[in-house]
C-alpha cells in the first residue's frame, strides 16, 4: 500500500471483467455461464450474504493458524482449486492445467486435477512439488477406462479419488446452446482419454488422429449414470481416500458412508448443471452433520476470504473456488492463478484476526448469525 500497484486484480469483479477480455468469447461464455437463466449459479453467491460473522474482542488473535488436517495431509490452508475441466483453453498456451498446478506448488493450495484437461494427468502431477494433489473422475462408460484412470492416478502419486456424480450429462445450458459450443466437442481437453490405452481401443483405428473420431467417441463413453450398486465397484478401485462430488442431502452422505467412503463433496457445480436447486451453502450444515466425522469439501459461489470463513463456520473442512482461480488463469498463467489464491486466503486470515477467530477450530455456527435480507443482488456475469 506504499505506492506500488498491483499487477492483477483486487477485487473479484474486476477480475471477471478482465478475463471476459482476456479470454474469447466462446471460452469466456462456457466458462461464466451455468444452467438455466443461472439463478441457481447467482443463488450460490447470495447464500453467503445471508450469513455474518459475529465480532470478539480481546482475543489476541495476532497469530492465526489456518492449516487443516485433511486425510492424514495436513495443509497449510484449507482452500483448494475445485476441478475446471477447460483449464487448457484457458491459458494463452494451452497449459492450463501446469500453471494452476505450478500454483499448487507455489501456494500450498492443492489443485483437484479434472478428467477433462489438455494435459494428462501425470504430466500435471510432476508440477505439484509438495503440494498433495487430488484427481477427479468423470465415470467413464467403459469400466476398462475408469479403471486406467485411477490406476493412473495411483501411479502419478496424487492423493486421493475425487469421483463427480452430478455431471453424467450435461446440464441445460442455454449459453452453449445459444452458441453451439461446447469445447470438448470441438476435441478440447482430452488428453486424458487420448492418452489412455483403454481409450484408444475404443476408436476406430486405434489411434486418436482423427479429431471427429476422437470427439465422438468420448461423448459416447463420457458419462456414466451411476447408482449406489456401482458404488462397491468404485470402492474397491482404489485405497486411496474416496470423495464423492455433488453431495447435497444428508440421506446420500449417510448413505456413502455406508459404503465406505472416506470424504463428502457439497457442491451444486458452481450452478452449471441444475438450475431451481438450493444454494450449495444452504445444503452445508445437514450434509456436515451427517458426515460426522469425515471430512467435507465444499464449494459453489465462493468469491471472497469472507465467504471462505463462512463456510468454514457451517462445518466445511475445506472450501474449493472454481471460476475465481480459472480467470487468475487466463489474466496471468500461474503467476495469476497464485494472485487469486493468495489475495483469497489473505482476506480470510485478516477476517479472522480482526473477528478474533484465530485458529479453524474457532470457527463454528456460533460465529454466525443469520442475517435476514443480505445485500441485494449478486450476480455473475
Ligand atoms: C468451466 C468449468 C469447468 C468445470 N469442470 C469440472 C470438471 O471437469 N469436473 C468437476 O467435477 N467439476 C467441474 N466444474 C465444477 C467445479 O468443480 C466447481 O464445482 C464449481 O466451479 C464451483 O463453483 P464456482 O465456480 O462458483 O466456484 C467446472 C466448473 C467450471 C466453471
Ligand atoms: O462444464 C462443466 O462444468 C463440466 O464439468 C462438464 C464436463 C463435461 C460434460 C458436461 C459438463
Amino acid at each position: 500500500m506504499s505506492g506500488i500497484l498491483p499487477e492483477h486484480p483486487m477485487e473479484f469483479r474486476e477480475l471477471e471483467e478482465r478475463a471476459r477480455h482476456a479470454m474469447s468469447p466462446s471460452v469466456w461464455s462456457y466458462v461464466a455461464g451455468g444452467a438455466g437463466d443461472e439463478h441457481t449459479q447467482n443463488a450460490n453467491r447470495a447464500a453467503f450474504a445471508h450469513w455474518g460473522l459475529v465480532p470478539r474482542m480481546l482475543v489476541g488473535a495476532d497469530r492465526r493458524d489456518l492449516s487443516v488436517d485433511l486425510f492424514g495431509l495436513t495443509l497449510p490452508s484449507p482452500l483448494f482449486m475445485a476441478p475446471v475441466g477447460v483449464l487448457g483453453i484457458c491459458a494463452r498456451d494451452g497449459h492450463g492445467d501446469l500453471a494452476a498446478a505450478r500454483a499448487a506448488a507455489r501456494t500450498g493450495v492443492p489443485l483437484v486435477a479434472s478428467t477433462l484437461s489438455a494435459d494428462p494427468l501425470e504430466e500435471a502431477a510432476a508440477e505439484f512439488g509438495g503440494t498433495p494433489g487430488f484427481f477427479q473422475l468423470y465415470t467413464p462408460t467403459d469400466r476398462a477406462l475408469a479403471e486406467s484412470l485411477v490406476h493412473r492416478a495411483e501411479k502419478a502419486g496424487y492423493a486421493g479419488i475425487v469421483v463427480t456424480l452430478d455431471t453424467w450429462v450435461a446440464g441445460w445450458r442455454p449459453r452453449d446452446l445459444a452458441t453451439s459450443n461446447f469445447p470438448q466437442l470441438r476435441g478440447h481437453c482430452l488428453a486424458n482419454y487420448t492418452s489412455d490405452p483403454a481409450f484408444r481401443a475404443l476408436l476406430p483405428g486405434g489411434h486418436p488422429d482423427d479429431a471427429r473420431d476422437t470427439a465422438l467417441t468420448w461423448a459416447r463413453i463420457f458419462g456414466n449414470p451411476l447408482t449406489w450398486d456401482d458404488l462397491p465397484w468404485l470402492r474397491s478401485l482404489t485405497t486411496l481416500p474416496l470423495i464423492l462430488k455433488g453431495i447435497c442431502h444428508p440421506d446420500d452422505v449417510r448413505r456413502a458412508k455406508d459404503y465406505g467412503v472416506d470424504g463428502i463433496y457439497c457442491s451444486t457445480h458452481g450452478g452449471r448443471q441444475a438450475n431451481g436447486g438450493l444454494p450449495a451453502l444452504d445444503a452445508l450444515p445437514a450434509v456436515v452433520e451427517a458426515a460426522g466425522e469425515l471430512p467435507v469439501l465444499f464449494d459453489s459461489g465462493v468469491r471472497s476470504g469472507a465467504d471462505i470463513v463462512k463456510a468454514l463456520a457451517l462445518g466445511a473442512t475445506v472450501v474449493g473456488v472454481g471460476r475465481p482461480y480459472a480467470y487468475g488463469l487466463a489474466l496471468g498463467g500461474t503467476d495469476g492463478v497464485a494472485h487469486v489464491l493468495r489475495a483469497l486466503l489473505a482476506e480470510a486470515d485478516l477476517i479472522m484476526a480482526v473477528d478474533g477467530y484465530p485458529t479453524l477450530a474457532d470457527l463454528t455456527p456460533a460465529a454466525l448469525r443469520r442475517v435476514c435480507c443480505g445485500t441485494g443482488p449478486l450476480i455473475d456475469h
